[in-house]
């Protein structure tokens, strides 16, 4: 298969502020036409690294490339002006003193008059503001302040937009609902993407891959799905999504016995019969059944809408947790048949 350069590469790059190294060796590659974020608890590094593909931080080892090009390497750095690369801020940045549309034809100097008010016009249109043109970012709400923002970014027509926490001073509801709105929008320019946050459901929204870091190392670069049903540590395992974890023992290569019956299980390098392990249980990997004999006793219930999160304590003591239908009400103590639904497990060593 032919291979294509990816659009933009870094290939083990080193950031540090005077003495400290916030990272070594990090590389990741995005495709052109990519959505992709770095997952990562505050101080992970995750913005360290957007600024250097930005050109804001110089590297001490590596190289970043984009569309095959050198950007960025030890004492050599494209300045962020030249690098055709778009940002969008938490705090959107907008000049307070000017209107969306200049705010938005800001990055714009070198086309004339009309080209201008053309290609302002054409992303206020694709961001859904054109009527709010002559406004000024205090008249506009924080959602419509970071469409602007955003507007103001692909106006130049980057070949790559950086976007560093854009959805954090807004409230849940309308982060979610801007995260897939944005999406939308950057797919439909067929824009390349990076993201970092440290909000799993703005990643989830918003990216094809996402890299879960930790202390400056990217521990797994995969689908929302896969960091979620398939971790490859236990950190991923915590840090994503609900879950619990089982005891088990090893029966065949992707067999595993449980308190919950016999589980289907991806086999890992603890896969020799017998072991004890300690297996990942999703919320979504439990079911009612009412016509199951294993019972499992309510201990608490949370109501989400459409779908109850209770916690549930199986024989052994051990909690699981899982989401019924909210059709389906029981009080806390009441006893309630369960199985598995997984089609297969995730297991660690166990602590
Ligand atoms: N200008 C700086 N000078 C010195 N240390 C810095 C500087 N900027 C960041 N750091 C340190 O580098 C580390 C990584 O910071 P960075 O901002 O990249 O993390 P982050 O994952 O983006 O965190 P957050 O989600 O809180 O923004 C932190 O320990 C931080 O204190």
């Amino acid at each position: 298969m032919l291979k294509t350069t990816p659009l933009l590469e870094l290939d083990n790059i080193e950031c540090r502020y005077e003495e400290q190294t916030i990272f070594h060796n990090l590389s990741l590659s995005i495709q052109a036409g990519e959505l992709a974020c770095l997952l990562g608890a505050s101080g992970c590094g995750k913005t360290t690294a957007l600024r250097a593909i930005a050109g804001f931080e110089p590297i001490y080892n590596g190289t970043i490339r984009l569309n095959g090009n050198n950007i960025s390497e030890p004492n050599q750095i494209l300045s962020p002006e030249k690098r055709q690369i778009g940002m969008v801020f938490q705090d959107y940045a907008l000049f307070p003193h000017q209107t969306v549309f200049d705010n938005v034809a800001f990055g714009l100097r070198a086309l004339n008059k009309t080209e201008k008010k053309h290609r302002v016009e054409e992303y206020l249109n694709i961001v859904g503001l054109a009527h709010l043109s002559k406004r000024y970012p205090h008249e506009l709400s924080g959602g419509q302040q970071q469409r602007v923002a955003l507007a103001r970014a692909l106006a130049p027509r980057p070949a790559l937009i950086l976007l560093d926490e854009p959805f954090s001073n807004l409230d849940v509801d309308l982060r979610e609902r801007l995260s897939l709105e944005v999406r939308d929008i950057l797919k439909g320019q067929g824009m390349t993407g990076l993201l970092v946050t440290h909000d799993q459901h703005e990643a989830f929204a918003l990216g094809d891959k996402i890299g879960v870091m930790r202390h400056g190392k990217i521990l797994q670069w995969d689908s929302a799905y896969k960091l979620y049903h398939e971790p490859t540590e236990r950190y991923i395992a915590d840090f994503i999504g609900k879950g619990s974890f089982i005891k088990g023992q090893i029966m065949t290569k992707n067999q595993i016995e449980t308190e919950l019956g016999v589980v289907k299980s991806i086999p890992s390098a603890q896969s020799e019969i017998g072991n004890t392990v300690d297996v990942l249980v999703r919320p979504d990997d439990i079911l009612l059944d009412p016509d199951c004999h294993l019972l499992a006793t309510v201990k608490q219930k949370a109501f989400k809408g459409s779908e109850t999160l209770y916690t549930l304590s199986l024989p052994s003591g051990t909690q699981v947790f899982s989401l019924f239908s909210s059709h389906h009400d029981y009080p806390v103590g009441a006893q309630v048949g369960i199985r598995v639904v997984a089609e297969q497990l995730v297991t660690f060593p166990p602590t």
